[in-house]
């Protein structure tokens, strides 16, 4: 039996982020002054702040500002958007990142909606979701937009294939779901609903999971030759030292032997995320100096 290959995410987030770092050089020579992104951080959630921990060491490694607003959990949703109507002012912001999930007392969809689209580096706004959903330019959310390079990058034009993406959230199976059809993919969303699932996975040449459940896609439902991008990051605690193992939500090892390539957990989908929110963000300060991006981001 043959074995597929793994997708080396995390090499291709690096060679990303040094073509941004060579951008955001040209930028800071054109304009005189750095790329800015700033992350609010509500509350304490442990993993999300691993996340904008590594998230702001990355933004400095590639030239940019980082700007961190830490506020409490018990934040009111009207000084939450009155911060967010200061960073839309803010000359020296080009793109806000607001971490979610937000406490549950906090309207998320009001607090996305009152980021300055031109600044959404998530992607997130209902413009730029339009923008995306009606062949646009658009700020492209971050995970999403790394799942398609990668798979571009695999598999190179993707005309006519049949892409199966499980998940239909907002933040990434939506978003998924219209760039595979924007390349011309033949394309279905499977959800919680989905009847048989196995057999509707097993149509596709692609197959992008976005669940949140750990290896909930087994070996057998992989077509033989098929690309798997495995975007779930799911953390379980049995490990001797008790700090738990990040999975997927692909049974991976079952699954290497019927793929023509698959994305690890972690080292894949993850670093991608973090390398196109910055290229957004110099995306971003371009549309916003006026200036036309780096054609090759
Ligand atoms: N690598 C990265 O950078 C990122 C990783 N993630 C990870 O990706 C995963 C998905 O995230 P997100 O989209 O935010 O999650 P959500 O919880 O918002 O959405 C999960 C989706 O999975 C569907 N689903 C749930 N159970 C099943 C099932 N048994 N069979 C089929 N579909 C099912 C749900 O269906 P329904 O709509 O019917 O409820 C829903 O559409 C998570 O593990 C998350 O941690 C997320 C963002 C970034
Ligand atoms: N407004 C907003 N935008 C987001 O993009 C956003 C968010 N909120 N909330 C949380 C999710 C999750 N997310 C991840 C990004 C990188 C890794 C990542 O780099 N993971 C590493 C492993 C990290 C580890 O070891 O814990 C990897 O997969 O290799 C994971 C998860 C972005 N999210």
């Amino acid at each position: 039996m043959t074995i597929g290959k793994i997708i080396d995410g995390k090499g291709f987030a690096a060679g990303l982020r040094a073509r941004v770092g060579e951008g955001v050089a040209a930028f800071v020579e054109e304009t005189g002054r750095k790329p800015g992104l700033a992350v609010v951080l509500v509350g304490e959630d442990p993993a999300s702040a691993v996340y904008v921990r590594s998230k702001g060491k990355m933004t400095v490694e590639v030239g940019m500002e980082s700007m961190e607003f830490r506020r409490p959990a018990g934040i009111s949703a009207e000084e939450l958007l009155e911060l967010i109507d200061e960073l839309n002012h803010d000359e020296r912001v080009d793109g806000i990142l607001v971490q979610l999930p937000l406490p549950a007392h906090i309207d998320e969809r009001a607090v996305i909606a009152a980021i300055d689209p031109a600044k959404d580096v998530d992607g997130f706004h209902v413009t730029n979701a339009g923008l995306l959903a009606t062949g646009q330019e658009a700020l492209v959310p971050c995970t999403p937009l790394g799942c398609l390079m990668l798979l571009k990058d695999e598999l190179g034009d993707l005309s006519g294939m049949e892409a199966v993406v499980i998940g239909r959230s907002n933040i990434v199976g939506k978003p998924m779901a219209q760039l595979l059809l924007a390349e011309n993919c033949t394309v279905t969303i499977a959800h919680s609903r989905t009847r048989d699932i196995a057999s509707v996975v097993h149509r596709a040449d692609i197959v992008v999971a976005a669940v949140g459940r750990a290896e909930m896609v087994k070996g057998d439902w992989i077509r033989p030759g098929a690309t798997v991008i495995d975007v779930g990051i799911n953390r379980l605690a049995d490990t001797e030292d008790g700090k738990g193992r990040l999975v997927g939500d692909v049974a991976t090892a079952e699954a290497l032997p019927h793929v023509r390539a698959i994305t690890p957990v972690p080292g894949g989908v993850g670093p991608m995320t973090i390398a196109v929110l910055l290229r957004n963000t110099l995306v971003a300060a371009h549309a916003r100096a006026g200036l036309v991006a780096p054609a090759d981001l």
